[in-house]
């Protein structure tokens, strides 16, 4: 079979390299264009000497990108700048998958209140599916444009998903409590991201305003039918990789752990990337993976049930994610590409 051909924008970025290294072992894809405009002209090598011997791939300037002939491009891209690239795509012949925030919200409108700046293609909400495979899936497969998710909104909706959606609980607040690892921030250095700022330490950030809050709220809302109120605080931890997030919700009946694991069980069956914990599960159990290991409980001295998730930032968080989408997009196994055995210890 002809291998059907990708293109990654801003590939020496955090996602955009980690998209190199599971796409170069994709059984059906064939990655024919990586690009930067730092670094256009040099090899990714010279940038990520972690790929050396298994793509030497020459970085282009994204000028070149009809060279590529691509059935699919990726968007590794900050936000407020993909979209300026999707509005100069909209008539190429490729399907994107964008992986920054441009297009995962409801409407410009929500996007310029939560973002703090302003929208240049508000033409492109009405076009683009978000891209959680485990809910959207089918809205996915008919899509040129996918809003690949957010780190914390995946393992957030993942973990409070069957809950809402089977009205087991009550809706307002669902409190969702998370902690990332620093390449969260991308590779761009930043005075919050030295070193002597991260290592050995641990803080919270962005109360009340982050975004990933309204992102979390808009799916999880539309997936329960109805309106929802979530709190979210993000943490940064001195890891490299992974997202552990905790959520707290009150149950509208009686419930026990047995139920929750039927619930579960039932919402999540044949979606091959979550797997159902019957331990507490750990930033390092899914690293490297495009795993989202999830843990459920219910505590009958305080009334709530307890909800652990752990997603590795960069692959179910990022670029595992957008290979999933992508799979469903050009019609491949969801799976192909995917099977990462998580990286221990
Ligand atoms: N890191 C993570 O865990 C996650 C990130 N995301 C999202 O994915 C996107 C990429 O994130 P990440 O890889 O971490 O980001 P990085 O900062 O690591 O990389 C972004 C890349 O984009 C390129 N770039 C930056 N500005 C421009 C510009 N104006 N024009 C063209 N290219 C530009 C840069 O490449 P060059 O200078 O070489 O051109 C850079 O390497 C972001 O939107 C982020 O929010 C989503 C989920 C998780
Ligand atoms: C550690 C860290 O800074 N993490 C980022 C999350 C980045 C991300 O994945 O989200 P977007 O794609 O929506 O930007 C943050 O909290 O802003």
């Amino acid at each position: 079979m002809t291998k059907k051909k990708v293109a990654i924008i801003g590939a020496t970025g955090y996602t955009g390299s980690e998209l190199v290294r599971i796409l170069v072992n994709h059984p059906e894809v064939e990655i024919t264009m990586i690009t930067s405009e730092t670094y256009a002209g040099k090899n990714i090598t010279d940038v990520h000497p972690f790929l050396q011997g298994i793509a030497d791939f020459k970085l282009h300037s994204v000028e070149d990108i009809d060279d590529a002939n691509a059935d699919l491009v990726f968007l590794a891209l900050p936000h407020g700048v993909s979209m300026d690239f999707v509005k100069r795509f909209q008539n190429k012949p490729f399907k994107i998958v964008d992986l920054s925030g441009d297009f995962r919200l409801q409407t410009p409108e929500v996007y310029e209140e939560w973002y703090q700046k302003a929208h240049s293609f508000s033409q492109g909400f009405s076009l683009a599916k978000f891209g959680l495979p485990e809910l959207f899936s089918e809205e996915i497969k008919q899509s040129n444009l996918v809003a690949n998710p957010g780190c914390f909104p995946t393992g957030a909706i993942l973990g409070a998903a069957p809950l809402l959606v089977g009205d087991y609980i009550e809706a307002s607040p669902l409190i969702v409590d998370s902690k990332t690892g620093v390449t969260g921030a991308g590779i761009k250095s930043k005075p919050v991201n030295l070193y002597s700022n991260v290592n050995d330490n641990f803080k919270a950030y962005g109360l009340k305003k982050h975004r990933h809050t309204i992102e979390i709220q808009e799916v999880l809302g539309a997936a329960a039918g109805n309106d929802i109120a979530v709190q979210f605080t993000p943490h940064l931890l001195p890891i490299d990789r992974g997202i552990l997030s905790t959520i707290y919700a009150k149950p509208k009946k009686s419930i026990t752990d047995n139920d929750l694991q039927e619930i579960y069980s039932k919402f999540y069956a044949a979606k091959p990337f979550v797997r159902l914990r019957n331990q507490v599960p750990a930033t390092k159990d899914v690293r490297g993976s495009n795993f989202c290991d999830i843990y459920t409980t219910y505590d009958d001295r305080t009334g709530m049930i307890i909800v652990i998730s752990a997603i590795d930032n960069l692959v179910k968080g990022a670029a595992g994610q957008a290979v999933h989408n992508m799979n469903l997009m050009l019609g491949l196994d969801e799976s192909a590409g995917l099977n990462l055995v998580p990286v221990q210890p």
